[in-house]
């Protein structure tokens, strides 16, 4: 493989495809910009032609602080990509650079001078950025330095703002060149327009606003699809993955190329077990890798919904490149920001289904990669020995809880926080789940009844199959794990033979008994209230939209939910409106709506 490289490498240096890069970010605070334009600038110095690279940065927070980072970025790839070049330092974003090169003894004493004054400059404008963002606001001073900034005079919040596009350095204008006169990559800042009656899609809207917006202003037919905290490490792994695409018998077959996600801030034995490379490697024997977000380069018309076809799909990437910036930065930015608005999608519903990063599922990226290959594409997955970029993985327990949370949410909570699960009913898509829910349902009642039992009986069997899962299993699990620890003995709690008498009535009338305050009763109330919210919160959303229940994505999930709730009647009557002893104690009741209100909180933010 590695003497192909070479080889192909002289002979295509004219032909190589301009490639589209996509750095997404979404909150100056967790996301602090100094970092984002490290990773900006670590793209833009790629061994690649520059004038083939386009850099776009969305920023779904909206923010002009990360627009200040952007602008004083781009007059630092003035000296860092001529530095960079020069000596060919690695990894290229200038932080971990300087933080590994320090490390390093210079013999060259050219290269150590140089290295000391761009290391000066590096920290003055990482010392801006740091203040500016810690201040939280740009001063009369900075923004005198771009018309960009007044974009901000008309921002009401992050969710309320027009679209905000502004090209930074643009291919067409003479002085977007380096302190050597060498061409500087497009660098493009892009906030996609944000109204609360929207739903943003999170990063795959971003992304796909990015597809449509860098469609018109460079529309390279490969794009690389990058977290805001991952780095290139390796200045060569573009050429390296173009080199996939290219390939003359079999580079038309691929969709995408996907790196490893790999950590720079991992522990030795990765406490919070976060490196997913097992998983990935594995998928290789079967038509290729998933795509898992970041570190990916996708052939733009596979990602845009084209189907893989043999004898297309031969294209010859020179054709590709006709695509000429002729108009002004200002006229692009003007015709290509209703491409990130608002109401785009609306008009063009095959955006999030069929074109683009799939929406309605916060794990976006592995279903897309799967529509994918699908649709007949196959993927690669490459793993250089240096490693192609590095990011940052959670550093605590909580965030890694959180994270896993986001990848496998429980249905109520997704409902509230407007995450659709499953298809719509309009959808053929719905009889698989229509299956499991209702004929495998119903096989049960059948079995229920043919062994002599009532349709009550199989109701309340249903409820109590579900209240021994989320209480007796969940602590009887608990109390093994202390008494394996050792700090627990076993312990026979011998079940109750004889009843008072008003117990035994209520018994009778087959009224549930909950009487005792039970840490168990509190986690059967904090589900049976949190699906209640989730309901209303479920119903709201569809009332409010004025969808019909046929083509809304939430149908299937509210009428779990309003099935969740009905089987939970008897906890809420135990709750809030029986008067007898048999009720829930007032201190479960009250636990139990701090909890669910606790989690919908949680959830809503
Ligand atoms: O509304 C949003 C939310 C997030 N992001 C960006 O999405 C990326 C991933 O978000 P992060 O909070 O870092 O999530 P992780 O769990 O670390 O991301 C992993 O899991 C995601 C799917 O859940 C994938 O999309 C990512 O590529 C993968 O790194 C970041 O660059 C964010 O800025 C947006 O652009 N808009
Ligand atoms: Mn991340």
């Amino acid at each position: 493989m590695l003497i192909n490289f070479g080889r192909k490498r002289s002979r295509y240096e004219e032909a190589l495809p301009n490639i589209d890069i996509f750095v997404c970010t979404a909150d100056p605070m967790i996301e602090p910009p100094a970092m984002v334009i490290n990773t900006v600038l670590s793209v833009m110095a790629y061994d690649y032609p520059p004038q083939k690279l386009n850099v776009y940065l969305s920023d779904d927070g909206g923010s002009d602080l990360t627009f200040y980072a952007m602008v004083e970025a781009s007059s630092f790839s003035k000296i860092w990509l001529p530095f960079c070049k020069k000596f060919k330092v690695e990894p290229r974003s200038p932080e971990a650079y300087f933080r590994t090169a320090v490390l390093e003894p210079l013999e060259d004493p050219v290269k150590a001078k140089e290295r000391s004054s761009i290391k000066k400059s590096y920290e003055g404008m990482k010392k801006r950025i740091e203040t500016t963002t810690k201040l939280g606001r740009i001063s009369e001073e900075i923004r005198k330095q771009h018309k960009g900034f007044r974009e901000w005079n008309s921002v009401a919040s992050r969710r309320y703002h027009q679209t905000i596009l502004q090209i930074l350095v643009h291919a067409k204008d003479p002085k977007a060149v380096d302190i050597e006169g060498q061409p500087l990559p497009t660098l493009v800042y892009l906030a996609r327009e944000k109204r609360p009656q929207y739903h943003h899609n999170f990063k795959a809207g971003s992304v796909n606003a990015l597809i449509r917006v860098s469609s018109r202003i460079s529309n390279g037919p490969i794009i690389l699809i990058l977290d805001c905290d991952m780095y290139s490490n390796n200045s060569e792994s573009m050429r390296d993955a173009v080199c996939f695409f290219m390939d003359e018998e079999k580079g038309h077959e691929v969709g995408f190329v996907q790196f490893p996600q790999s950590f720079e801030n991992l522990t030795k034995n990765d406490v919070y077990g976060s490196s997913l490379n097992v998983e990935i490697h594995g998928f290789d024997g079967n038509g290729g890798p998933c795509f898992i977000g970041t570190g990916c380069f996708h052939r733009r018309n596979a990602l845009c919904g084209q189907k893989y076809s043999d004898q297309e799909c031969k294209e010859n990437w020179k054709g590709w490149n006709d695509i000429k910036m002729e108009e002004t930065a200002s006229v692009l930015e003007d015709t290509s920001k209703v491409l990130a608005s608002c109401t785009y999608e609306e008009k063009y519903a095959q955006w999030g289904n069929e074109m683009g990063l799939k929406y309605g599922c916060p794990v976006e990226d592995v279903i897309t990669g799967l529509a994918i290959q699908c649709r007949g594409w196959r993927s690669i997955y490459f793993n250089p020995e240096r490693k192609g970029f590095l990011g940052l993985a959670p550093t605590t327990l909580l965030q890694t809880l959180i994270q896993h949370r986001r990848w496998s949410e429980v249905p109520s909570l997704c409902l509230l926080s407007g995450i659709p699960l499953f298809p719509k009913i309009s959808s053929a898509w719905v009889l698989p789940f229509a299956f499991v829910i209702i004929v495998h349902r119903a096989y049960s009642l059948g079995e229920f009844v043919w062994c002599g039992g009532t349709f009550q009986g199989w109701w309340n069997e249903q409820r109590m199959w579900l209240f021994k899962r989320i209480s007796s299993y969940f602590f009887a699990f608990i109390d093994n794990i202390l008494k394996l620890m050792g700090f627990t003995d076993s312990a026979f709690a011998i079940t109750a033979k004889v009843a008072e008498t008003d117990v035994s009535q209520r018994c009778e009338q087959e009224l549930m008994e909950f009487g005792a305050s039970s840490p168990m009763f509190t986690v059967i109330a904090t589900m049976a209230l949190l699906n209640a919210f989730c309901f209303v919160g479920g119903m709201k959303r569809v009332l409010m939209d004025m969808q019909s229940w046929f083509s809304n994505p939430f149908t299937l999930q509210i009428l779990l939910c309003a099935l969740l709730v009905i089987i939970s009647l008897p906890v809420y009557q135990g709750l809030f409106l029986r008067k007898d002893e048999g009720r829930m104690p007032s201190s479960v009741t009250q636990w139990s709506l701090m909890f669910a209100a606790l989690a919908c909180a949680l959830a809503c933010y």
